[in-house]
């Protein structure tokens, strides 16, 4: 494959100032990759090393300096081709992104299961146990919310030895790469277009993902209900936001819905809120009817209580949240694990057959209350996971870490069970990618992980969204234990159907 060059849609991972109020459109940054990419793939010569000779004599592109804004732009990680994913899984995950929907939204209204549930965990789990004080002070004031949006990704993996598609985790808070993970499908589109003959493959076979625009869809007809026309969306973003680009794409509401998106940290939004008697949460001024969090969900996005302050400001106010501090709740592994549990699907879906297209993408997920299950784990760690409750990567316990830490709980007496839940590992197919980073071309065996995109909105009785709303595809190295592309192990992919 030899093109004379390549030109990669890039939305830049950037440091930047993230609470500008959003002014411009979010952009995308074209830029021309490395002269002459013409690669050894034509000949398969073996890459040293990943790097194609031609770019040893590149000089760095662009400044990677990141301190002038707009200069030392980075594309963000991607596959250089889409990777193959039979069509029968394809359709397997879309279908059940609505049924998912509407279970994260009634196990949501049950509060008693939510805090049972977690109650174990709230005694040895600071940070879980913060967010279920700010849930049960919603219970006790019996505060409700009427308007809910909930912008979700279900992640699956393919597991090669059993050939099923098994969930990872539901995401409720934060999913990103909407806005990229697009862009990046359409890169690969636009490649085999041009290329499809040589490599024999056909660009339709890229299933066209229109996550960026349904997630702008459902948060505007959300602003729609809240029905204030003065009023703002606010994103509360992390004060060191790299991935801001994939987050404007998501805010892009101004031209299309003609409303005004503001940018602040939590730490702002204590600072510049407050809830009027009505209700209302003003922030510097201005009336918010949504806030869609792309932060709070992990311990360092609340440094001091000034940020806990905010989380519970935004809460105790009629802004619809998405999430709100029980859909964030919903979406915890401790919560996956018990949904998991015989019968208890039952006590939130009636659909017989909606529970079991839902059961058939569960894989083993057990408490660490099982002795059964701790004596496989600790003889056999590599076929387990081992998952505290938290979100945005590089948490996970695996290998002989699984042993090790399961046998410090034995002795410390096991309080600490609690924190953690067990899952089957689930093995995907690996296979031989090319990744490129910072306009490099690595070729690795990889896997890969399969988002679902899925947008809930409802007004009391109203459920006026309930659909799949796009995908992500991300593919790591098959050596990398954990994923994630904000967490620096995965690269943006997309899929051909095959
Ligand atoms: N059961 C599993 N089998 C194999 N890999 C897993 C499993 N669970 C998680 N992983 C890997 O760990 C990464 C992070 O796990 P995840 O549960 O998604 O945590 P987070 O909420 O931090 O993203 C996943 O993207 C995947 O690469
Ligand atoms: N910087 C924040 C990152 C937010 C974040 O990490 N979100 C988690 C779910 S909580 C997630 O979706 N992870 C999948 C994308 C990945 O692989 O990194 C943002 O972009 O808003
Ligand atoms: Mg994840």
């Amino acid at each position: 494959l030899s093109y004379s060059s390549s030109t990669i849609i890039a939305t830049a991972f950037s440091v930047s100032s993230p609470s500008s109020s959003l002014k411009l459109n979010p952009r995308s940054f074209l830029f021309q990759g490395p002269r002459n990419l013409s690669t050894q793939l034509r000949n398969q010569a073996p890459l040293r090393c990943g790097r194609s000779l031609e770019m040893e004599s590149q000089k760095p592109m662009f400044d990677k300096s990141g301190k002038v804004p707009g200069v030392g732009m980075m594309h963000a990680p991607i596959a250089l081709l889409p990777t193959p994913f039979p069509e029968v899984y394809w359709k397997q995950a879309c279908e059940v992104a609505p049924i998912f929907n509407e279970l994260v939204d009634r196990v949501s209204l049950d509060g008693k299961f939510i805090q049972d549930s977690l109650s174990r965990t709230k005694k040895v789990d600071i940070f879980t146990s913060r967010l279920l004080d700010i849930h049960s002070k919603m219970l006790e004031s019996n505060k409700t919310e009427d308007i809910r949006l909930g912008l979700h990704r279900s992640d699956y993996m393919l597991d090669e030895e059993t050939k099923s598609l098994l969930q990872i985790e539901m995401n409720t808070i934060s999913s990103s790469f909407s806005g990229l993970g697009r862009l990046v499908g359409e890169l690969h589109q636009s490649l085999l277009r041009s290329y499809g003959d040589h490599l024999g493959l056909d660009s339709e076979r890229v299933p066209k993902n229109s996550s960026t625009i349904q997630f702008a869809d459902a948060m505007a007809k959300a602003w729609l209900e809240y029905n204030n026309p003065r009023a703002v969306v606010l994103v509360v973003v992390q004060p060191e936001e790299r991935n801001m680009y994939d987050q404007h794409w998501q805010s892009s509401l101004r031209n299309t819905h003609n409303i005004v998106t503001i940018r602040k940290t939590l730490a702002e939004v204590e600072n510049e809120g407050r809830v009027q008697e009505d209700g209302t949460l003003i922030v510097g001024g201005q009336a918010v009817a949504v806030v869609y969090f792309r932060s709070g969900y992990s311990p360092t996005d609340y440094p001091s209580e000034s940020e806990w302050n905010a989380r519970l400001l935004i809460e105790q106010s009629s802004a619809v949240k998405c999430p709100s501090i029980a859909y964030h709740l919903t979406g915890t592994k401790k919560i996956q694990q018990e949904l998991a549990k015989p019968g208890v699907l039952e006590r939130f879906l009636d659909n017989e057959e909606d529970i079991a297209k839902l059961r058939k993408c569960f894989a083993g997920l057990w408490s660490l209350d099982d002795p059964e299950i701790i004596k496989k784990a600790i003889e056999k760690p590599e076929l387990f996971v081992m998952k505290p409750q938290r979100e945005g990567g590089g948490n996970n316990i695996y290998g002989d870490d699984v042993r090790e830490n399961l046998l410090r709980l034995q002795k410390d007496g096991e309080e600490e069970n609690a924190a953690y839940i067990l899952m089957q590992r689930i093995f995907p197919k690996v296979s031989n990618m090319f990744l490129v980073r910072e306009g490099v071309y690595h070729k690795d065996q990889a896997i890969s992980e399969l988002g679902i995109y899925g947008a809930y909105l409802r007004n009391k009785e109203r459920v006026i969204i309930n659909e799949q709303s796009g995908y992500l595809m991300r593919t790591k190295v098959s050596s990398s234990n954990e994923g994630g592309v904000a967490a620096g192990f995965a690269v943006l992919d997309s899929i051909y159907l095959n």
